[in-house]
This record gives C-alpha cells, structure tokens and sequence, in this order.
C-alpha cells in the first residue's frame, strides 16, 4: 500500500459528502445550508436554524411556532436523568456530567428501536429540549443546589440561559445568548463531528454519536479552549496582566488557547469577529471596557508575534462571562448548541451510509515468533 495519501490529522481530506455546511475560506464565508451563518446570526433566531438545519430549508412563522412548540412539549427531562446526575460525584466535570446525560437518555427514548429519517428528526428535537436542562442541572446539582426546570412563560433561547444563571434574561441577554447558540451550531466537519459521523457509520443511533461527540468537544484543542480562553483572562485580570501573560506563554512556546483553526489557519474565523462585535456592545452598555481591551491586547501580540488570528472561542468565552455563565459551562453551552448541527450530520450518514473504516501506516516490528 503507498503512503503517499497519508496525512497525519487527516489535514484537507475530503471525509465525506454533505449539504450541511461548508467553510468557505477564501471568501470569509461559513455556509449554511447555501446562507451565510453571519448572517443568519446577525438576523435570525436560533430556532430559524434548528429548522434549517434539520428540515434543509428556513422555516415559515407557522413552521416556528411548531418547533418552538414542539420543544417545549418535550423539555421533561426524566427524573431518573435527574437521580444520575445527583448520584455523580460533585468533582465531576460538567462535559463528563454531560457525556453520561446524553448517554442515558437512549433510553428514554420513544422511538428506540426506530432510525428512520421522522424518528431521527424527533430525537434531534428532544435532545435540543433536554440537553440545556442537563446542562444547567448537572451544574446546580453537583453544586448540592436544587434543579431549575424550564419556563412555560419564556423563549427556548431565554430557558437555556434562565436555568443556568436562574435569572430571567433581559432581552439583551436573550439577543447575545442566541448569537452565541448562532455561532456554534454548526461549523462543517471538525474532530467531533467527524467522531459522531464514524460512529454513526456503523449504524449506531444518535445517542452513541452525540455521546462520542462530547468526549471530543471537551478537548482544549477544540470546545474546551472557551474554559481555558476565560481561565487566562481571569488569571490575569488587568489590559498589563494580560499583555504580560500572554507574552511568557509565547516565550515558553506553549499555545494560547483560542488561537489558531485546522482550517482557517492564519485568516479570520469569521464567527470571532462576530463575538467581538457582540463583545464591544455589552462592555461599552455596561460601561466597563477591561475585558474588550484585554481581548484586543492580546489578538494584537499573538498577531505581531505568530501571524495568527483569533479563532470563536477567544471571544464567545468573554462574552459568555458577560452573560453570566460560569466558566464550567462555556463548553456544555457549545455543545448544547451543536446538537442541532450534529443531529442533522448523524441523519445525513445514516441516510447515506458507507462504514468509515481507513487503513494505517504501520511502524511496528515483524517477523517475531513465540
Ligand atoms: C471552536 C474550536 O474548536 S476552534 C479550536 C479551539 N482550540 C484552540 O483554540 C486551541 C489552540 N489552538 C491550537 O492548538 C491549534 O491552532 C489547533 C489545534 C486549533 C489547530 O491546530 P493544527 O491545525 O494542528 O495546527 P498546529 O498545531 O500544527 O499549528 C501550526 C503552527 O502554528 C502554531 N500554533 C497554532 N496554534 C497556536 C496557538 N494557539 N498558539 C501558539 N501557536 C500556535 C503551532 O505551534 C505551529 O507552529 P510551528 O509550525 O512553528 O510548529
Ligand atoms: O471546525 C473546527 O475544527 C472546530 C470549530 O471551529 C468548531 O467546531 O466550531
């Protein structure tokens, strides 16, 4: 076998055909379903997206108040969700809490035995109902705290923020939280979306998939570079702190977290600039400008001194902050708002299945006898 189409990382490989999405680099465009995610964040609600993404077109208003509405027909989380997530021990870490969450879920499942393309799409609504209560929950509950259920009165978008911070969300807070819900749903074929595809591939269900997906998503190379992104910022505190720390981290040839992207590599993430459009507006209504600053400071060294950009973690982390959601959590928020696009991937491979089975380039010994 030739190792001439070995790439290690899979770097430009084409995996797998989709109608999803696709990063178009060259023109700064991230396409969704043929629309420009920016856009669709800018003017859309995430619910829009949801529809889009799962149904391959925008929906009409009718076609939104049934999604929303069939959410919040679902958003029962079982109880016994609830008695595993208080039986975690409290040092376990909320994409763990998740992980298991998401797992056990199957099942509950009313559709268990059932993959068709209906039963899939069913399944991808009720986990976008049930997973920001996880979210929330595992939190309040690993904290001893009592578990804070969705609002009949409230907006998909404001529940995911209302159970995490247990505060009804000004229509502000709604506005951001939806464009951060925005600019994760969605982003073509990276590590844990590749990983619930090939787990997909073997006909396993959704479940296995979006379980496979969290454990990905938690790596600091991916989803948890929010966690590690804020991490920074509160270490350091000051605009000087910041410009400092970021400098030592440079001289010792470690990467800062939140820069860099396998497929932008040294151009804009365009989902970035987004955060620190949002980012600017919240610090100048609130008339503290520290966090913007600091951001800036640091994008300005690690541009001069490594000719690399921003990628979506290293501002949707501050802004984030700003929305008041714990730390712990920026990276079960990512996910929460990435099943959406990973449920419609799993559909997709399961629609149009072939095993993902690849070969390797062995560098072991042979010949050995017993
Ligand atoms: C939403 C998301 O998941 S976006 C990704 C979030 N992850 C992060 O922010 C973690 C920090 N960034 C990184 O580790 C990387 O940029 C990745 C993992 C995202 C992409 O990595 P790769 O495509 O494998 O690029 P690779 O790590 O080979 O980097 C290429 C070069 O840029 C440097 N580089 C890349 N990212 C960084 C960084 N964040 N800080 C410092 N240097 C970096 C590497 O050291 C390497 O330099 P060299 O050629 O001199 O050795
Ligand atoms: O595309 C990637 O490799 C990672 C990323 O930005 C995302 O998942 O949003």
């Amino acid at each position: 076998m030739s190792i001439e189409s070995y790439k290690p990382g899979l770097e430009n490989v084409i995996a797998c055909e989709t109608s999803i999405s696709y990063l178009d680099v060259e023109h700064e465009e991230i396409v969704i379903r043929g629309y420009d995610l920016i856009d669709l964040a800018k003017k859309l609600s995430y619910v829009d997206v949801i529809g889009l993404l799962l149904d391959g077109r925008l929906p009409s208003a009718d076609e939104r108040e049934g999604i929303e509405r069939a959410l919040s027909e679902q958003d029962e989380l079982p109880e016994a969700i609830y008695t595993i997530l208080g039986s975690l021990p409290a040092s376990t870490h909320p994409m763990d809490a998740l992980r298991t969450g998401v797992s056990a879920l199957s099942g509950f499942d009313p559709d268990l035995l059932v993959s068709s393309i209906e039963a899939n799409r069913r399944r991808a609504l009720r986990l976008l109902a049930q997973v920001p209560q996880i979210v929330a929950n595992s939190y309040h509950i690993g904290r001893g705290e009592g578990a804070v259920k969705p609002r009949p009165d409230l907006s998909f978008v404001a529940n995911g923020l209302y159970m995490i911070t247990k505060r009804i969300p000004t229509a502000a807070e709604e506005r951001y939280y939806n464009q951060v819900l925005m600019v994760y749903c969605e982003h073509e074929l990276p590590n844990s979306t590749f990983a619930a595809r090939v787990i997909a591939s073997t006909q396993s269900d959704m479940y296995g998939a979006l379980t496979g997906a969290v454990a990905s998503l938690k790596g600091p190379l991916h989803g948890g570079a929010n966690e590690a992104v804020m991490n920074m910022l509160l270490e350091a505190q000051t605009v000087e702190g910041f410009e400092r720390l970021i400098r030592v981290k440079l001289a010792n040839k470690e990467k800062i977290m939140g820069f860099g992207h396998r497929v932008y590599m040294r151009k804009s993430d365009p989902r970035a600039l987004l955060m620190k459009e949002a980012l600017k507006e919240m610090v100048e209504a609130s008339g503290d400008d520290r966090l913007y600053r600091m951001c800036v400071v640091g994008e300005e060294i690690v541009r001069e001194e490594k000719g690399l950009f921003p990628n979506l973690d290293y501002y949707a982390a501050p802004v984030m902050h700003l929305l008041g959601i714990p730390v712990e959590l920026f990276t079960p928020v990512f996910f929460a708002a990435r099943v959406v696009g990973l449920a419609a991937h799993v559909t997709e491979q399961l629609a149009h299945n072939r095993l993902f089975r690849p070969r390797v380039f062995y560098t072991g010994p042979r010949g050995y006898h017993v």
